[in-house]
């Protein structure tokens, strides 16, 4: 869907990004990760033209978008940065409808467009739409950052470290919100972080970057069983790398049918819950096995410790 080819950017004698080459495929996404001054943020912003290529391509479906005038490219391609970026003297409805209105949508359907992405981002309309950037909490600002990147359906979003600012538990809940909403829509996300714990939770691929280059492209599991040597070995290959491995996987991908139920019934977990929570639970309770129930409470199987210890093990 998004291909970048041997794309480059020189400030002054400092190759910034050095031939860089990848392919991002509809509905996927991909993590940029890379120690500070890498070229991450560079990368994002030469994707949607805010800093001209020195040399390469960039095609989105197929198309060279270098060629294209750079405001019509922005419009088909929404941008959440760090800290928002909101315009605080407009209102938060204002502020969503912006690239609607430039693209000339009628009135009827700005406004439900506003309120359709409001219910997403789970802020009720009513309440949010007539207030100003100033009197929302800055995890509600950051959703509304991410609504109005998505407010003219863009086919691509890209984020730069959006939840950097924020505190670990609006961090984690909105990377629940924002993987809901990608798979809900279906949209391509291009996202910069420095956070591989970020990244692995959300990426269908990782981009692993530094000074400039791209060393390597895969899945999470992949780049954590097979880091290349060197950098990506080192940010990827602590000992907490079998804890990563469990974190990827949910319970309902590993259980296996219920045993029979034995005299001091074993703890619950939710089926959607991650590898490593499983883990924790089980060494919170001093048990070997855990039960599987969906949001009904309903039975659906059993984790035992030797399933996780598998799953999180070298092969
Ligand atoms: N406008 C500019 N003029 C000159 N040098 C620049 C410019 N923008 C970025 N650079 C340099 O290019 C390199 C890559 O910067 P970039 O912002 O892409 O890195 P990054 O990986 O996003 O870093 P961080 O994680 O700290 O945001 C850095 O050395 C930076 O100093």
């Amino acid at each position: 869907m998004i291909e970048v080819k041997a794309l480059s950017k020189q400030f002054g004698a400092q190759m910034a990004v050095d031939n860089l080459s990848f392919r991002v495929e509809r509905g996927q996404f991909c993590m940029l990760v890379g120690t500070s001054g890498c070229g991450k943020s560079t990368t994002l912003r030469m994707i949607n033209r805010l800093i001209e290529p020195s040399r390469g391509q960039i095609l989105i479906n197929e198309q060279d978008v270098t060629r294209l005038p750079p405001e019509q490219l922005r419009r088909r391609i929404g941008y959440v940065i760090q800290g928002v970026g909101l315009f605080p003297h407009r209102s938060i409805h204002q502020n969503i409808a912006t690239v609607p209105r430039l693209l000339g949508w009628k009135k009827a359907d700005i406004d439900a467009r506003v309120t359709e992405l409001l219910t997403l981002f789970k802020l009720d309309a009513t309440t949010f739409a007539d207030k100003y950037p100033h009197q929302l909490s800055g995890g509600e600002q950051q959703r509304v950052g991410v609504a109005r990147a998505l407010a003219a359906r863009p086919e691509l979003l890209l984020m730069d470290e959006p939840f950097g600012a924020l505190d670990p538990l609006t961090r984690e809940h909105l990377q629940d919100e924002l993987l809901r909403v990608q798979q809900l829509l279906g949209i391509t996300i291009i996202m910069v972080t420095h956070d591989l714990e970020e990244a692995v939770k959300m990426a269908d691929v990782i981009a692993v970057m530094d000074k400039g280059e791209l060393l390597q492209l895969d899945s999470p599991e992949a780049l954590l069983r097979h880091p290349r040597e060197g950098f990506v070995q080192s940010l990827v290959g602590g000992l907490d790398r079998s804890l990563r491995l469990l974190a990827i996987k949910q319970v309902s991908q590993v259980m296996t049918p219920l045993q029979q139920p034995s005299a001091s019934p074993a703890p619950t977990i939710a089926a959607d819950a991650n590898l490593r929570d499983a883990m924790a639970l089980l060494i919170w309770e001093g048990a070997d096995c855990l039960r599987v129930v969906d949001a009904a409470g309903k039975h659906l199987g059993q984790v035992t410790m030797p399933d996780l210890l598998q799953q999180g093990a070298r092969t």
